[in-house]
């Protein structure tokens, strides 16, 4: 399909479902909330789990494959912090044409899956740490608006399941793990993230403290999580009775963390890059890098130019490049332009009579449509610069982006204003719980209520007697509020 007919400055739902079918990522499936992943999609998700896992494989993570299913009693374990995501568990209450004695829960996540386990395999502190990591899929029957990516009933991703001796090393791990996902937001997906701890109200219910990644998309002026790296205390060792015998001989219980990203990157990527085209890829997880496309001409030696075709993706594809031709006679250089800019393609090379008789090749940047001509000799240095450039502009474009978008505010008056002009949110704040709830409610609409996204590491200068915007008492911190997905 050549062409859009949404603007991504107009109707952004349609403009970003029109991006991921277009550009062959997703087809949409008979079951809503649900979506296939094509080639496309998983080839960039396997390319973060490249990087992803070589990582944690240095942080000593072993790779484990849990069961999908979870028996009640023991998936109402956590009944306290369960209870606010129980409509969302998919229960298999049949066999055939038989019932089951007791219906077994599809796993939302795994931890009431793994700790029965870990009190098992944890006895000394020999056994510590126990460092786990699954990738798997996982159910949550959610009714909110679902979209492909950013919120589906099944999706993709790594959870990852620690158990320490101390809290210290807990504490370290967790800001380890999300260095990690800073860096496969920005560094791969080019997509600016902020770095900071959830509040006690948004954070998960089950653990001690909560970290993550927080994203912003401008065109809908709403906050997004990228991933969460929480520290679970000792609760879930409480709860499960996770103990170990210290080297004293005294029994005590581990202090865990757990941490996630999903297949949401790969949508909030979309979303931040994506243009009136279609698609654009950061060279890093682009599956294709580079696409070579022959411009024959009536009566050119088209021998000749198929030729220089291939020996161009061979000479990229020999230093470590992913290139590729389209050779389908069955469509024009013009479609295929179309065809490859759609799929986000972040350089295109065209060869016709003119650049073989020049000893050049025409290369296009997705990102800018900059044209140049590269002479063959210095092709592989020139692709690898354009490359790394498209990278850097990607990013820096996002975070300009982003940065603008960002208003800090000191009053409740600028704070709804802000929030209708679609801002990411900077307000002082006395972190009270009752105050964050009082925002909520007075923000609720069909746009969804105001809520805290993170309270950035990066603090700025908080001035003695600031005040906070929604209570008027002494402010503690400042913290990003927005809408959010
Ligand atoms: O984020 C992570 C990181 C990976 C491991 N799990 C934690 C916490 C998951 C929180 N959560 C999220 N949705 C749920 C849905 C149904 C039942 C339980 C849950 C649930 O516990």
């Amino acid at each position: 399909k050549l062409g859009m007919a949404y603007k991504k400055d107009g109707n952004f739902g349609e403009w970003y479902s029109e991006v991921v079918v277009n550009s062959e990522m997703i087809e949409y499936y008979d079951i809503s909330g649900c979506y296939i992943l094509r080639p496309w999609a998983m080839e960039i998700w396997e390319l973060l789990k490249e990087f992803f896992d070589a990582e944690i494989k240095k942080l000593k993570l072993k790779p484990y494959y849990f069961p999908l299913f979870v028996t009640e009693n023991v998936l109402q374990k956590e009944k306290d912090h369960i209870e606010g995501f129980a409509p969302e568990v998919a229960w298999v209450t049949k066999s055939g044409k038989s019932e089951l004695e007791a219906p077994i829960a599809i796993r939302p996540t795994s931890e009431t899956v793994m700790y029965p386990y870990f009190s098992k395999w944890i006895r000394s502190h020999r056994d510590l740490p126990l460092r786990c990591n699954q990738w798997c899929n996982v159910v949550r029957w959610e009714f909110s608006n679902p979209t492909p990516f950013i919120r589906s009933r099944e999706f993709l991703w790594q959870e990852g399941h620690t158990a320490f001796a101390t809290k210290e090393e807990a504490d370290e791990e967790v800001l380890q793990i999300l260095e990690l996902y800073r860096r496969i937001y920005e560094e791969f997906l080019a997509v600016p993230v902020s770095k900071g701890r959830k509040s006690e109200m948004e954070k998960f219910a089950g653990g001690l403290y909560t970290t993550s990644v927080e994203a912003f998309i401008p065109n809908t002026g709403r906050g997004i999580q990228g991933a969460t790296s929480h520290c679970l205390g000792q609760n879930f060792a409480k709860m499960f009775d996770i103990t170990f015998e210290n080297e004293k001989g005294v029994r005590e219980m581990v202090w865990q963390n757990s941490w996630a990203y999903t297949t949401r990157s790969i949508g909030v990527m979309v979303m931040t890059h994506g243009d009136d085209k279609g698609l654009v890829l950061p060279p890093k997880v682009a599956p294709i890098q580079v696409i070579v496309i022959a411009v024959p001409y009536k009566d050119a030696d088209t021998t000749a130019i198929k030729g220089a075709c291939e020996s161009t993706v061979y000479t990229l594809n020999q230093s470590g490049i992913r290139a590729d031709q389209d050779t389908r006679e069955n469509y024009s250089p013009g479609w295929k332009y179309s065809h490859w800019e759609m799929k986000g393609v972040p350089l295109r090379i065209e060869i016709g009579p003119k650049d073989l008789a020049n000893k050049q090749v025409r290369i296009v940047c997705r990102d800018n449509g900059a044209k140049v001509d590269i002479p063959v000799t210095n092709l592989v240095e020139e692709v690898k610069v354009l490359l790394d450039e498209i990278q850097k502009n990607l990013f820096k474009t996002a975070q300009e982006k982003r940065d603008a978008c960002v208003q800090v505010i000191k009053t409740w008056d600028e704070f709804t204003t802000a929030l209708n002009n679609k801002r990411l949110i900077l307000a002082p704040w006395c972190d009270e719980e009752e105050v964050e709830k009082d925002v909520k409610a007075r923000t609720k609409g069909e746009l969804g209520a105001a809520k805290t996204l993170c309270t950035p590491f990066e603090q700025p200068e908080l001035p003695e007697g600031t005040l906070c915007f929604a209570s008027g008492k002494p402010a503690k911190k400042w913290s990003f509020w927005g809408r959010s997905y």
